[in-house]
């Protein structure tokens, strides 16, 4: 699956939010997107999934435009910054809920098997986290995006979400966003740059010190 957005232009009343954007992102490979606060990224990951309409945009399926939002073609799966799980429900339903099996879960995250009845809002800010970033890694999508996953985890914990992204991107195109640099530097073997409301492909780390995103010294 190769998945293409192009020519994004957002508008918030007549302030300029994105123009110019171009991403690629493919089967077995982790698609990055670094940027400033407030640059656009979370729009961008709006626009992508269908959530947000901009003025313009094109998103295009293995080179065929898409005329539809790409949420209802029900090929991808959207962490976003917010806890999308209801907090009343049991973590037991959760996972039924998304066809996975909560055995497997606990072989990689044993500390978690207390929880299985527990309701989601039971669990800690970075535990919800956690749920919610294997449950978007580990349901079936042929596209993941994922809306700061590194955010609130521990660093043990930020090892385990990376190695789920590593197995997974075998069978998906995986686009990420979060401030982690290191860790999305990682992690991800293609990276965009937001900056000025549009995309620029970084071909060599050190142009993240050029264009002012990293301070000279930080790589
Ligand atoms: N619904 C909205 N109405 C007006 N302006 C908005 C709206 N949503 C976002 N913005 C503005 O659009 C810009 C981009 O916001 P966005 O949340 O995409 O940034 P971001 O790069 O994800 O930031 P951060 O890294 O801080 O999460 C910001 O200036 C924000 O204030």
């Amino acid at each position: 699956m190769i998945f293409e957005l192009d020519n994004v232009e957002l508008y918030f009343k007549n302030k300029r939010i994105l123009n110019g954007i171009y991403l690629k992102a493919e089967t077995g490979k982790v698609t990055a997107i670094l940027g400033r606060n407030g640059c656009g990224k979370t729009c961008l990951l709006n626009i992508a999934f269908g959530n947000l309409k901009p003025k313009y945009m094109l998103v295009r399926l293995d080179g065929k435009p898409l005329l539809k939002p790409l949420h209802t073609t029900g090929i991808v799966m959207y962490l976003p910054q917010y806890n999308f799980i209801p907090g009343e429900m049991k973590l037991s339903f959760v996972f039924t809920l998304h066809g996975l099996d909560w055995k497997t879960f606990i072989q990689g995250f044993e500390a978690f098997s207390i929880y299985k009845s527990s309701k989601f809002n039971d669990l800690s800010g970075g535990e919800r986290r956690i749920i919610e970033t294997y449950i978007v890694l580990k349901t079936k999508s042929e596209i993941v995006f994922l809306d700061e996953p590194f955010s609130h985890l521990s660093p043990l914990h930020i090892e385990t979400v990376k190695q789920l992204i590593e197995d997974e991107k075998k069978e998906k195109a995986i686009i990420i966003s979060d401030h982690m640099y290191q860790h999305i530097i990682e992690a991800s073997d293609t990276i965009y740059l937001l900056k000025n409301g549009t995309t620029k492909k970084i071909n060599k780390l050190t142009e993240l010190e050029d264009y002012k995103y990293l301070s000279t010294g930080c790589l």
